[in-house]
């Protein structure tokens, strides 16, 4: 039993236990995670789907240490995030978690480069000899090296999406996690998105967490978690499209 457990932290990039949510009191009172217990395997690609105020974000924002459960805990690798003080969760997020937004969210006033490299800025240190040949990697990859002096918004929906992705990747975080990151992209700038996910998944070992509501989004997925009302309503591989969307009516027929 001991050794099992040992394993099963050892594997899970991040794991929740038991974790609730509650916004309000009374009979006002929303319960938007109501008991969720998953762990996400280190190097995967996980889709997190459900319908609308099923409570992704919120589970989401709970395991990036964005906000505090009301009961339950979250491990970063075997940290418990749960523990931590404002200022080391800070620290935590921007060493060991990477964000992509749906809104991309670079900084207007940096060029292409300085966005990228900001997570180091922030961090108060250079990249290392490795660090500035993996982000060389990066740009080449994500075909940014014509675009390193220009500034955000000289840039289509798809290359900025693509430049947060540099900038997730970046630190190598044990975790990047991507809210909905295709939301304000067209269908083809969309699927090269969700490719560079899936590929920095598969070849480089990134675990990758993503929140989304769009089926052919999370048929890039390894693994696709379903939350219904706050709780896991099902757990899949990699499926098709058409799976995942049946999987999605059903449960929005019968939460
Ligand atoms: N700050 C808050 N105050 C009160 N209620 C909240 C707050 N944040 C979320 N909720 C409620 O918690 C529930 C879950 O919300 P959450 O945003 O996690 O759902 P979601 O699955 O991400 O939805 P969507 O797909 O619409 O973004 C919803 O009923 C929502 O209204």
């Amino acid at each position: 039993m001991h050794t099992e457990l040992t394993t099963a932290i050892g594997t899970a990039v991040a794991r929740v236990e038991k974790l609730t949510k509650s916004y309000g009191t009374g009979p006002g009172r929303v319960d938007a995670l109501a008991g969720v217990s998953i762990g996400l395997e280190r190097g995967r690609f996980t889709a997190i789907m459900g319908p609308s105020g099923s409570g992704k974000s919120t589970l989401m924002h709970m395991m990036a240490g964005l906000d505090s459960p009301s009961s339950g805990r979250v491990w970063l690798g075997d940290t418990d995030i749960t523990a931590l003080g404002d200022s080391q969760l800070t620290l935590l997020r921007r060493r060991r978690v990477g964000f992509v937004f749906q809104s991309f969210n670079l900084v207007p006033t940096l060029d292409i480069l300085g966005n990228i490299r900001l997570p180091f800025e922030l961090d108060g240190r250079r990249p290392s000899r490795d660090e500035a040949a993996w982000i060389d990697r990066l740009i080449d990859s994500l075909g940014l090296r014509d675009r390193l002096g220009h500034r955000p918004f000289e840039l289509s929906g798809g290359q900025q999406q693509r430049v947060a992705i540099a900038r997730a990747l970046g630190t190598q975080p044990d975790l990047v996690f991507a809210d909905e990151p295709t939301g304000n992209l067209d269908s083809r700038s969309g699927r090269e998105v969700l490719s560079l996910l899936a590929t920095a998944s598969s070849e480089f070992g990134q675990s990758i967490a993503m929140v989304t509501h769009d089926p052919i989004a999370a048929s890039y997925a390894d693994r696709i978690v379903f939350l219904a009302d706050g709780v896991v309503a099902d757990d899949r591989p990699r499926s098709t499209p058409e799976q995942i969307s049946s999987l999605m009516l059903a449960l929005e027929r019968h939460p």
